[in-house]
């Protein structure tokens, strides 16, 4: 039986700013199942990041409703449901890469020993065994958006939310860290709700592909991945492949996307 792990209904947000009221979400109804791996694909603006932090209880939706493991986004967040990736790895400089991981343990304070074996696990899973004792500084931009990801994994959440993880960087490191991210996926079965701007990322990674549209923002389409979860690289090239991203491109246009 599948399980519904974030389930959103009817929800609406909408900011009062000094210049009036900015409707960044509108009617949102969506079910993310136990190890989808969840994309928002919109224009800048659409409330892809907003809807992202009322998972994360870092904002309180304004109508509808929202429930993250059964329970309220701010119970879930209470209860460590999720790892939070951000765009900017945002490690902390005079921290090693292992004390960058091991931060969120200290806080909720886990023992020595269970914090070393965590940080070893976790690291190893984003390959990044061997690096614990270098500074961020010291190593690439991909290699430190691996290992925020490894940070945010540290307390073993099983939804993990990232909001354009690998956005800024080049293609081909982009490649390999989506690569690198479905075979994660597929080992610790987590579900995952994945903000990106790229059309090729979002249908490569996807179980799912949420499409938005904003003013305010909404969703406009919702399509299911015919692809398997065996996904190399170039699966880009299969005819499914690109049929998913003529649709995600037609999603984007009926939504007005390239208006302006
Ligand atoms: N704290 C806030 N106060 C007022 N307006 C906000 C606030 N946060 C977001 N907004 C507005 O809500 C809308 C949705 O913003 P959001 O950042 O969620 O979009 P997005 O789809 O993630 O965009 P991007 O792709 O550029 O990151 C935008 O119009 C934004 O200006």
């Amino acid at each position: 039986m599948r399980l519904s792990v974030i389930e959103a209904s009817d929800l609406g947000l909408t900011f009062q700013t000094n210049d009036g009221p900015v409707h960044a979400l509108s009617k949102i109804g969506l079910t993310v199942e136990k190890g989808d791996f969840v994309s928002f694909i919109g224009p800048s603006g659409c409330g892809k990041t907003t809807f992202l932090r009322c998972i994360a209880a870092l904002e309180t939706p304004t109508e509808g409703t929202l429930t993250v493991n059964g329970m309220t986004a701010d119970e879930a967040r209470r209860n460590r449901a999720y790892g939070y990736v951000f765009q900017a790895a945002g490690l902390y400089p005079w921290r090693t890469i292992a004390g960058n991981v091991r931060l969120p343990l200290e806080i909720m304070g886990y023992s020595k020993a269970e914090m070393s074996e965590r940080v070893k696990r976790v690291l190893d899973l984003v390959d990044l065994a061997g690096f614990e004792k270098k500074y961020p500084w010291q190593l690439s931009g991909g290699m430190q958006q691996r290992a925020s990801i490894a940070r945010a994994l540290a307390f073993d959440a099983d939804i993990l939310l990232m909001d354009e993880p690998f956005g800024a960087l080049d293609e081909i490191v982009r490649d390999h860290l989506n690569e690198q991210l479905l075979k994660l996926w597929d080992r610790t079965e987590k579900t995952i709700a994945f903000v990106t701007h790229s059309i090729p990322e979002a249908v490569y990674l996807s179980t799912r592909i949420v499409v938005m549209s904003p003013r305010p923002g909404r969703i406009t389409d919702v399509i299911e991945s015919p692809l398997p979860k065996e996904r190399p690289l170039d699966i880009r090239d299969s005819t499914e492949f690109l049929e998913v991203a003529h649709r995600v491109r037609e999603g984007l246009r009926a939504g007005h996307a390239y208006d302006e």
